[in-house]
C-alpha cells in the first residue's frame, strides 16, 4: 500500500506503482480525485440507489415512459451550444481500449475523424490497463506516443491524426486500486479527472479540447450530475465554462425516454448523442426482465430494424437535430475475415448496408471497430452526406410514441442461439479475465456489453415462461448446464488440455454459470468479474 498526502485524508494506493506510474498519479492529480469525490461521491451513490428504486417500480409494473414533470423541456425551444470546429464533422469514429498503446497510434492513424480511447466496454479495467491507459492518452495528446511491438514493427503518430475523446467507466464502477477513508473510489472520476488533470492545457494548446463520451446513463439526474463534475474541475483549473464537451451515448432502455432532458442538462457542454445499440438491448432485457410478456428471440434476430430499435434510434436522430446536436451512430459486429475473401466480403457488406441505413435514417457519423473499416463507412458517409452533418435533416416525420420503445420484437429462440449466447460469453469473460477487454469471436467484435447480452437472454430464458426453443423444450437451469459443459468442452479440446488449465477458462464458465442461473440478476457482470481482476 502507498500512501499519498491529500487533504483532508491521504489517498491509498493498493497496487504496484510500475515506472511511469508515478507522472500519472501524482499527489495534485490525486488531490483532484479527492475533491471530485467528496463533492460528487454521495451523489453518485444516490443515483445508483435511485436506479434499485425505478427497477423496483419497473418490476411492480410501472414501465418507463416520458416524464410528466419534463414535458416543459421536451417542449420547449432550446439548442445546445455551438460545436466546436473539430468536433463539426464527425462522419466515422474508431473506438478501441485505451490501454492498449498500439491500437491508441493505430486508431490515430486510421484516417478515421476521431477516435474515442475506451475505458468502459472495450478495456477490461484491470490495474495496469488503466493506468497505462492514461499514459498512453498522456502521450497522445502530446504527440509523443510510439511502441515498437515484439517483432520490432515500430508505430508512430502520422502528420494528421483523429481527433481524441475518452470514455470514462460508468458510474456503477469503483476502482479499488485507489483508496480514499478506506473506501475504493469512483472509477468514472478517476477515469475523467486523471485525463482532465493532466491533458487540458494540453488539449487548449492544441487547439482542440477535453471531449468525453458518457456511458450507460439511466436518467437526465445522472447528465446533471456530470454536468455539474464538469462545471466544477473547469472551475477548479481555471478553464473557461464550456470547454469540456460530452456525447451521451443513449444506451440504455430509460435513457431513450429522456433524451431532450439529457442534452438540456448538458446544454452548455453537449456534443450530443450516440446509439450504443449493444448495452441497449442488454438494458431492454435488464430493465424489463421481470414482465411477463417481454422476451427476446436469439440474439442474432435483434438487429437494428426490429421495431422497439428502430424507434429508438429515429427518435435519438430527431431529438438530436432539434437542439442542434449531432447524433452519432453505433457499432456493426462483424470485423474484417482474416484468409477468407469471401467471409470477408460478406462483412464488409454487412457493415456497409448498416452505416448506408443510419445514414439515410440522418446520423451524423458511425462508429467503427476496426481500421479496415474505416473506408467502408467513410465511402459511405461521404456519398450520403455531403455536408460535415446533417443537423438540418429534422426528422418531423419520425413520431415515436412509449410503446413503439418498448415493442417486444418476433422471433424464436434455438438451441443455435442458446448455445452461442454460453460458448461467446464464456469466451469473452475468459479473455476480459486475462485483461483483453475486446476480442475477435466467431469473427465478431465482442466486448463487455455484446456479453452482457449474452448472459442476460440466458438468465431471461431460463425464468420466463416463454423461454421455450423453437423445437418446443423449455430452456431449464439444467438444460443451460449440460449445454455449459458440452461447450466448455468443445473450448477445451479446441485449446488443448495444456493451455485450457493455464487458462481462465474454469473461472470464466463458473462465473458465467453464476450469472444466468442465481436467482438475483447482477446489474452488471463486470462488477462480480472485477473482483477477480488483478
Ligand atoms: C459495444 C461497444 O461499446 S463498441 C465500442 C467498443 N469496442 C471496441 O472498441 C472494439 C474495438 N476493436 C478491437 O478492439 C479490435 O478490432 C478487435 C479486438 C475486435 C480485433 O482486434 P485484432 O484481433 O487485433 O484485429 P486484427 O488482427 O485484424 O488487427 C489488425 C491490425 O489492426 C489493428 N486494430 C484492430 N482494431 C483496431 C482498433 N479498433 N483501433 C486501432 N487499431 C486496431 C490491430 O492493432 C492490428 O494492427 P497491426 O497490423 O499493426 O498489428
Ligand atoms: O457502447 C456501445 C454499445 O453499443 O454498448
Ligand atoms: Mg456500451
Amino acid at each position: 500500500m502507498t500512501t499519498i498526502p491529500t487533504n483532508p485524508s491521504p489517498m491509498e494506493i493498493d497496487a504496484e506503482i510500475l515506472p511511469g506510474y508515478e507522472e500519472i498519479l501524482t499527489p495534485e492529480a490525486l488531490q483532484f480525485i479527492v475533491k471530485l469525490e467528496q463533492k460528487f461521491g454521495d451523489r453518485r451513490l444516490e443515483l445508483l440507489a435511485r436506479r434499485e428504486e425505478r427497477q423496483a417500480q419497473i418490476d411492480e409494473g410501472e414501465l418507463p415512459d416520458f416524464l410528466p414533470e419534463t414535458a416543459h423541456i421536451r417542449k420547449g425551444e432550446w439548442t445546445v451550444a455551438p460545436l466546436p470546429m473539430d468536433l463539426l464533422d464527425r462522419r466515422v469514429e474508431i473506438t478501441g481500449p485505451a490501454g492498449d498503446r498500439k491500437m491508441v497510434i493505430n486508431a490515430l492513424n486510421s484516417g478515421a475523424r476521431l477516435f474515442m480511447a475506451d475505458f468502459e466496454d472495450a478495456n477490461s479495467p484491470t490495474w495496469v490497463n488503466t493506468v497505462q491507459g492514461q499514459i498512453n492518452m498522456k502521450d497522445a495528446v502530446r504527440r509523443n506516443i510510439s511502441y515498437t511491438s515484439p517483432e520490432n514493427k515500430k508505430y508512430m503518430l502520422n502528420e494528421k491524426i483523429a481527433v481524441l475523446k475518452i470514455r470514462p467507466r460508468g458510474l456503477h464502477m469503483e476502482e479499488k486500486h485507489i483508496l480514499l477513508d478506506q473506501k475504493p473510489v469512483s472509477a468514472s472520476f478517476v477515469d475523467f479527472g486523471l485525463y482532465f488533470y493532466h491533458n487540458v492545457q494540453a488539449l487548449l494548446a492544441n487547439g482542440t479540447a477535453p471531449y468525453f463520451y458518457l456511458p450507460k446513463l439511466e436518467s437526465h439526474l445522472e447528465a446533471r450530475l456530470w454536468n455539474d463534475v464538469f462545471l466544477f474541475a473547469q472551475e477548479e483549473l481555471n478553464i473557461p465554462r464550456g470547454t469540456i464537451r460530452a456525447t451521451v451515448l443513449i444506451e440504455t432502455i430509460m435513457a431513450a425516454f429522456e433524451m431532450d432532458e439529457i442534452l438540456y442538462e448538458l446544454r452548455e457542454h453537449s456534443a450530443g448523442l450516440n446509439c450504443g445499440r449493444w448495452d441497449y438491448i442488454f438494458s431492454y432485457i435488464k430493465k424489463l426482465r421481470n414482465q411477463p410478456d417481454v422476451i427476446l428471440p436469439d440474439r442474432a434476430q435483434v438487429t437494428m430494424t426490429v421495431p422497439f430499435m428502430k424507434a429508438y434510434t429515429t427518435l435519438a436522430v430527431r431529438t438530436c437535430h432539434k437542439r442542434m446536436a449531432p447524433c452519432i451512430g453505433g457499432m456493426a459486429a462483424q470485423i474484417p475475415v482474416k484468409n477468407d475473401p469471401v467471409k470477408n466480403e460478406e462483412a464488409l457488406a454487412k457493415v456497409r448496408a448498416d452505416k448506408e441505413r443510419e445514414a439515410y435514417d440522418g446520423h451524423d457519423g458511425t462508429w467503427v471497430a476496426h481500421p479496415g473499416l474505416v473506408p467502408v463507412a467513410m465511402e459511405v458517409f461521404n456519398r450520403l452526406m455531403r455536408e460535415p452533418n446533417q443537423i438540418w435533416y429534422k426528422r418531423e416525420d419520425v413520431q415515436v410514441s412509449a410503446e413503439h420503445l418498448l415493442a417486444v420484437p418476433a422471433g424464436e429462440i434455438t438451441e443455435e442461439g442458446v448455445r452461442t449466447n454460453i460458448s461467446v460469453g464464456i469466451q469473452y469473460i475468459e479473455a476480459w479475465l486475462r485483461g483483453s477487454g475486446a476480442v475477435p469471436i466467431r469473427n465478431l467484435m465482442e466486448d463487455a456489453a455484446t456479453a452482457e447480452i449474452s448472459r442476460a437472454q440466458v438468465w431471461q430464458w431460463i425464468r420466463h415462461d416463454k423461454g421455450v426453443l423453437s423445437d418446443g423444450r423449455k430452456i431449464t437451469i439444467a438444460l443451460v448446464k449440460q449445454w455449459t459443459s458440452e461447450e466448455m468442452l468443445l473450448l477445451k479440446q479446441e485449446l488443448g488440455e495444456e493451455k485450457y488449465q493455464h487458462s481462465q477458462f474454469p473461472l470464466a464458465g463458473e462465473l458465467f454459470l453464476r450469472l444466468v442461473t442465481e436467482d438475483t440478476f447482477e446489474e452488471f457482470l463486470t462488477i462480480p468479474g472485477y473482483r477477480y481482476l488483478a
